[in-house]
């Protein structure tokens, strides 16, 4: 059975189509990564996954139970605020201190219970944050843009991690990235959102592509060549007006 399937989903807010016909599914262990322009509609798609978010038209469906952990693109809470990384992993639920410091390590970050939020450098914060995703024990890790703010060695850290986990758990992971050089590597399949999915497949496949490699190492413009590749249809006639 799949992790999930989307089949037909389209989503408008007013008179706005942010996601228009979008079929896709995840087998279990897979690492999915959905790239894309800005006001693409990959968060959205998140939401849309995790049920923050209902679809106008067409059907979602989760394997019976599927536990998800979400790892948001920044803490939600005031960074500043006096909490332990302890206190973080205990906010939503009761954690006894050995599975804490189980998650802490298992995230990359063992024994830093006691640190104040505040004195955790970004990279530490984000596997702090992936330390409480990954005590929900989910079967599929949900990543947005986890790594934004992080030097170009830290976010290559954080992937290495998030395959380590993979592959000690067997989870599934969908992320979304604009990282492209360092998730390709990483991911099973590549799916390129823009308000609908443009192209998607193996990362090789991607990378082997004449616009991507053009463009290849020059930072997030490797995303813009990805979204090239396989471009035979017009975006205007399923994008509303932004
Ligand atoms: N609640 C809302 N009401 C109206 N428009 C919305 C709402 N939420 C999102 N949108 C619009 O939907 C589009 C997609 O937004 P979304 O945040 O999913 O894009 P994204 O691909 O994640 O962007 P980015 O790469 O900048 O994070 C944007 O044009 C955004 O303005």
């Amino acid at each position: 059975m799949d992790l999930f399937e989307f089949a037909d989903v389209s989503l408008r807010i007013g008179d706005i189509t942010i996601l228009s016909h979008v079929s896709m599914r995840m087998e279990p262990g897979e690492i999915v990564t959905i790239v894309g322009p800005n006001g693409s509609g990959k968060s959205t798609l998140l939401r849309l996954l995790i049920g923050s978010l209902t679809p106008s038209e067409g059907r979602i469906s989760r394997d019976r139970g599927l536990r998800i952990g979400y790892v948001p693109q920044r803490l939600a809470i005031d960074p500043t605020l006096p909490m332990t990384a302890a206190d973080l992993l205990s906010l939503r639920r009761k954690v006894r201190p050995a599975q804490i410091a189980q998650a802490l390590a298992e995230a990359g970050v063992a024994g830093l219970e006691r640190r104040q939020i505040s004195a955790l450098s970004g990279g530490q914060l984000q596997r702090v944050m992936l330390a409480r995703a990954l005590l929900g024990e989910p079967r599929l890790l949900v990543l947005d843009e986890a790594t934004q703010g992080l030097d170009q060695p830290g976010v290559a850290a954080f992937y290495r991690q998030i395959e380590q986990v993979r592959r000690r758990r067997g989870c599934g992971v969908l992320m979304v990235s604009h990282d492209l050089h360092v998730v390709m590597s990483a991911s099973d399949r590549v799916i390129c959102l823009n308000g609908h999915v443009c192209c998607q497949g193996a990362p090789h496949h991607v990378a082997s592509a004449p616009e991507y490699r053009a463009l290849f190492g020059e930072g997030t413009q490797g995303a813009l060549a990805l979204y090239t590749h396989h471009h035979d249809h017009d975006h205007d006639r399923t994008r509303a007006a932004e």
